[in-house]
């Protein structure tokens, strides 16, 4: 699905990302995770088109990626950003809309009418009752579930997520995750996430990449990457790990420095 060979890019003097191998198959759900300035948000931007690699290739779906044009990049990538639309006085199902433009001829029209997808999006995703509603009045969790229903619109194969969950209390991270997931066992996209939220990548994605300094520090499932080891040698803190007593994956506890409990004795 996605091959990246010795793909990297600079900016000025900064390597943001250096030369990667590293290879995606279809189906499969990826996170990307690492420290502030790692590279992970250059890495999605790569695998969006956004940005050209400086050095090496990003093959996808069988093709250069800088051979594909924006709107055949729109017909098989959808990205889904941290606050996942602006403040906009469009309607969420004006909004679910817009997620049909690649597939759009030059007068705006599809050849099929797109009302029964877009109805059974906003069923799936809660929004029917939302669905004349401006965005602008929309709560950060209904905006987000949106943000969803746009990028689920517009079908695509592939889907990057940047952080999309940062902005959502607990709640409404778990439903987005949860969303997603059913997505994509009922359509079997591929996905590549960048997340903070280690034990929310444990839970859900089948294998994480961890960029350190713009550089792998390692590829494979979670239970293998998240080891008390590389996360003191990649964040530079002292975790315990510990199994989720639900489901068995990896989870994180971080560590308070011994002064901070001296301070409650
Ligand atoms: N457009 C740009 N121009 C110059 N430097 C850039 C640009 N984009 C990113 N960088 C630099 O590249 C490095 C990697 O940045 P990037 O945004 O990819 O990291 P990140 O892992 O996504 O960080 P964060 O977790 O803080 O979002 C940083 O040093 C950053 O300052």
């Amino acid at each position: 699905m996605i091959t990246l060979e010795g793909a990297g890019r600079r900016y000025g003097e900064v390597m943001a990302l250096q030369p990667l191998d590293w290879q995606v198959q279809a189906g499969e759900w990826w996170g990307v995770i690492g420290p502030n300035g790692s590279g992970k948000s250059t890495l999605l931007q790569l695998l969006s088109g956004v940005e050209a690699p400086s050095c090496g290739t990003v093959t996808v779906a069988g093709r250069n990626i800088r051979k594909h044009s924006r709107k055949e990049l729109a017909r098989f990538i959808a990205v889904l950003q941290q606050e996942g639309l602006p403040a906009t006085s469009f309607t969420v199902r004006e909004v679910l809309e817009m997620g049909r433009y690649p597939f759009q001829g030059w007068l705006g029209r599809e050849p099929h009418d797109p009302a029964p997808l877009l109805d059974s999006i906003m069923e799936k995703l809660d929004l029917l009752v939302l669905q004349n509603r401006p965005v602008d009045e929309l709560s950060g969790g209904q905006r987000q579930r949106t943000a969803l229903g746009k990028v689920m619109a517009q079908q695509p194969t592939l889907l990057l997520l940047d952080e999309p969950t940062t902005y959502l209390d607990i709640r409404y991270q778990l439903q987005f995750m949860e969303m997603v997931s059913q997505w994509r066992q009922e359509s079997g996209i591929t996905i590549i996430s960048v997340l903070h939220d280690l034990n929310l990548a444990a839970q859900f994605c089948d294998k994480l990449l961890l960029l350190q300094d713009g550089r792998a520090a390692g590829a494979g499932p979670p239970q293998d990457m998240l080891t008390e080891e590389r996360l003191r040698e990649i964040f530079g803190v002292d975790t315990s790990i510990v199994s989720h007593p639900s489901n068995g994956s990896p989870q994180v506890l971080l560590t308070a420095s011994p002064r901070e409990a001296q301070k409650r004795e």
